[in-house]
Formats: C-alpha cells, sequence, structure tokens
C-alpha cells in the first residue's frame, strides 16, 4: 500500500508539475520563460514514458530537444537563454539564425523551439478534445485528428505513418484518465480545463514572436 501511495503521489507529481510549469512561464511582461517551459516539457515526456514503450521514438525525439535547449540554459551564454525573447534576439544578432536563408544551423535555439512550439498545438487540441469529449470518446482517434490538424504537416509521411500506428496503441478514455493520477476522471478533466489557458497563453506568445521575427519556417 505503500508503495501504491508513493508511486501516485510521484505520478500526481508529475501532473502537477506540468501544470504549474506552463502556469509559471509568462512573465508580467509577458515574456516565456524557457526555464520553467523546458520543466513542462519534462513533465509531459515522463508522462508519455509512462504510457509504454511504442511511444519511445517520440519521447526520444522530444527529450533531445529539451536537452539541448537545457543545455543552452545552463551554458556560457545563459542570460541569452532565460527567455524566448532574449533567445529570438540574441540569436538573431548573432546571425546564429538567419529567416531570409534557407540555411540554417540545425542546433539554434529557435528552430529547436519552434519544433516543441508546433508539438504545444497538438497538445492544446488533444487536451480539450480529451476534456470536451463525451465518455465513449476514444484518445487515439481525438489524438489522430488533433496531430492531422497539427504536427502532420510538419512531418514527412514515414513520420506520420509511425505515429499513427503508435497513437492506436493508448489506452481507452477512462485508463487514459486515470493514468493522469489526479484522481477520478472528473478531477483529470478538471485539472485539464485548468492547465488548457496557461498553455494557450504560452502558445499565443510565442506564436506570436516567432511571427513578428519570420522564423516560423526555420528549416
Ligand atoms: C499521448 C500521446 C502522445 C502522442 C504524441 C503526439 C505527437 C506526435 C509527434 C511525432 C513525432 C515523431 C518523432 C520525430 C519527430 C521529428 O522528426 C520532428 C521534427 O524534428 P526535426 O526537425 O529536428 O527533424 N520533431 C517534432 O516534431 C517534435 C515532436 C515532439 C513531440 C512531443 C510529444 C510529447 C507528448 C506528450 C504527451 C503528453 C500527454 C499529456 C496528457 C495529459
Amino acid at each position: 500500500m505503500g508503495g501504491k501511495i508513493t508511486s501516485e503521489t510521484a505520478a500526481r507529481r508529475c501532473l502537477r508539475e506540468v501544470l504549474g510549469a506552463f502556469r509559471g512561464c509568462v512573465t508580467e511582461r509577458r515574456e516565456v520563460l524557457l526555464e520553467p517551459y523546458l520543466r513542462g516539457w519534462r513533465g509531459l515526456i515522463r508522462f508519455l514514458h509512462s504510457l509504454g514503450a511504442v511511444f519511445s521514438f517520440i519521447s526520444r525525439d522530444a527529450e533531445a530537444k529539451v536537452q539541448l535547449m537545457e543545455g543552452y540554459c545552463r551554458g556560457e551564454r545563459r542570460e541569452r537563454y532565460v527567455s524566448l525573447q532574449a533567445m529570438v534576439q540574441y540569436e538573431l544578432a548573432s546571425g546564429v539564425v538567419d529567416p531570409h536563408k534557407r540555411s540554417g544551423r540545425a542546433d539554434s535555439g529557435c528552430r529547436t523551439v519552434l519544433r516543441l512550439h508546433r508539438a504545444l498545438c497538438w497538445l492544446q487540441l488533444f487536451l480539450e478534445g480529451l476534456r470536451t469529449a463525451g465518455e465513449d470518446s476514444r484518445p487515439s482517434a481525438i489524438c489522430t485528428d488533433s496531430y492531422n490538424a497539427s504536427l502532420a504537416a510538419f512531418h514527412p509521411w514515414v513520420i506520420r505513418k509511425a505515429a499513427t500506428v503508435a497513437f492506436c496503441a493508448l489506452p481507452p478514455r477512462g485508463a487514459f484518465l486515470e493514468a493522469m493520477n489526479v484522481g477520478s476522471a472528473e478531477d483529470a478533466v478538471a485539472v485539464l480545463g485548468e492547465a488548457l489557458p496557461y498553455i494557450r497563453d504560452v502558445y499565443g506568445i510565442t506564436q506570436e514572436l516567432f511571427a513578428e521575427h519570420r522564423l516560423l519556417d526555420l528549416p
């Protein structure tokens, strides 16, 4: 029993962490702080991991991107990577990224965050679908629809295919909400409802920032 409580507490902390992290991203000046942003992603990746090995090709890619960004946040130029705004300004001014050239550094913070940012669009759609769909709805179908309406446009055929196959392994709604480990299905739905406005806000600010600097198509 003690073990059960411990593992439940860990999972619960995980979801609370995700929630709290995205809430803590946006400053009064509407800047997006990178540290809580990456902490939020870490929590999501951990959750994805708990859903099984079929998703590991997805979590590995997300993990690599988060790790690269964490390196910048701890590196020599860490003050340039405190917020997305600071990062964009620095990488543009120093020529690390150039929106007018098709070539660009494959490890720039901007192109890496752009991938996570696009995935955040999928997440918004998926969580909203999960929250509002009926009891008989299937997370695998909601996930496929959300993916096709967002991230799929940026992925080659082979990735789209692999992703769509993996989505079939998602558990049914009841079990999925239970895996979130925040209590009853109603509690889980409430947690999603609380988290979504913050995720939307982070997405909106990032989208505007990247659009303003013409960074939405970075290769
Ligand atoms: C719950 C089901 C989770 C399904 C996840 C849906 C997203 C599917 C993404 C498929 C990505 C496949 C892996 C490879 C991707 C890359 O090619 C591609 C491009 O990168 P590149 O330009 O460096 O080459 N990478 C990406 O687009 C970034 C993908 C990042 C995916 C992060 C997914 C995290 C999922 C977290 C799930 C949490 C659910 C929470 C529910 C309460």
